[in-house]
């Protein structure tokens, strides 16, 4: 890990701790949805290491592969292995997966598990793939249109470019958050925000669902 991601993970992490500690302060509990992927691992071993009211804080996922946590493909073992350590382990982990087959099936108790979290976040930390996807936003998912305009929390899709269906959290809830924070390293993913700032066309790029939420980028080399 270079030494510039590991002070921009330290940066978010001062960040989302200001934005936890600032909401707590006017309300009971606290949402943050986080990513998965390789590039959140340094910030969430930096975040989880911050001194906050682990216990009145709730954690989710933008969105997840279905597969079972035992999966080195599982963002919610992900979580659990690097974020949920220490006082953090005190906060309430709510996954997005179930004992269905498919997402198709699960979607429903998944939405119902998460209707009892306390919307709106306070914080989304979006991810972004080299083709531009973002949570499980994908330019050739069958299902992205519907991910991009429906009013559900939850979409199951599919994509052929992917291994594994997953579940999704739709535009539109995300974009109800209170915060918005795009965390990407490297030059390659740099010059695919470049691109994304360039034009218009949400489904060729799915990240520009996001460009105006605004959304704070942390970016390192
Ligand atoms: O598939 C996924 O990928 C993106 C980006 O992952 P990374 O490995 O390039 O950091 C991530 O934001 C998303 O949550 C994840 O499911």
């Amino acid at each position: 890990m270079s030494e510039a991601r590991q002070a921009l993970a330290q940066q978010l992490a001062e960040a989302v701790f200001q934005a936890l500690a600032e909401d707590l302060s006017r309300q009971e509990r606290a949402l943050l949805v986080v990513s998965g992927g390789s590039t959140p691992v340094p910030f969430f071993k930096a975040l989880a290491a911050k001194p906050l009211p682990w216990e009145r804080i709730d954690i989710t996922l933008a969105d997840e592969r279905w597969v079972g946590e035992e999966s080195s493909d599982s963002n919610a073992k992900l979580v659990r292995e690097n974020l949920l350590q220490g006082a953090a382990a005190n906060a309430n982990f709510v996954p997005l997966t179930s004992d269905a087959s498919t997402p198709e099936e699960g979607v429903d108790e998944v939405a119902k598990r998460t209707a009892s979290l306390p919307w709106p976040a306070s914080v989304v930390i979006l991810g972004m793939g080299g083709d531009g996807h973002t949570a499980s936003l994908f330019p050739d998912s069958l299902e992205l249109g519907l991910a991009l305009s429906t009013d559900e929390p939850l979409v199951a899709v599919r994509t052929p470019s992917q291994p594994q269906p997953r579940i999704t959290f739709s535009a539109d809830r995300l974009h109800q958050a209170h915060r918005h924070i795009l965390h990407i390293t490297g030059d390659d993913k740099r010059s695919v925000l470049a691109n994304a700032m360039n034009g218009d066309d949400v489904r060729k790029l799915p990240i520009r669902a996001f460009l105006s939420c605004p959304l704070a980028i942390y970016w390192a080399p």
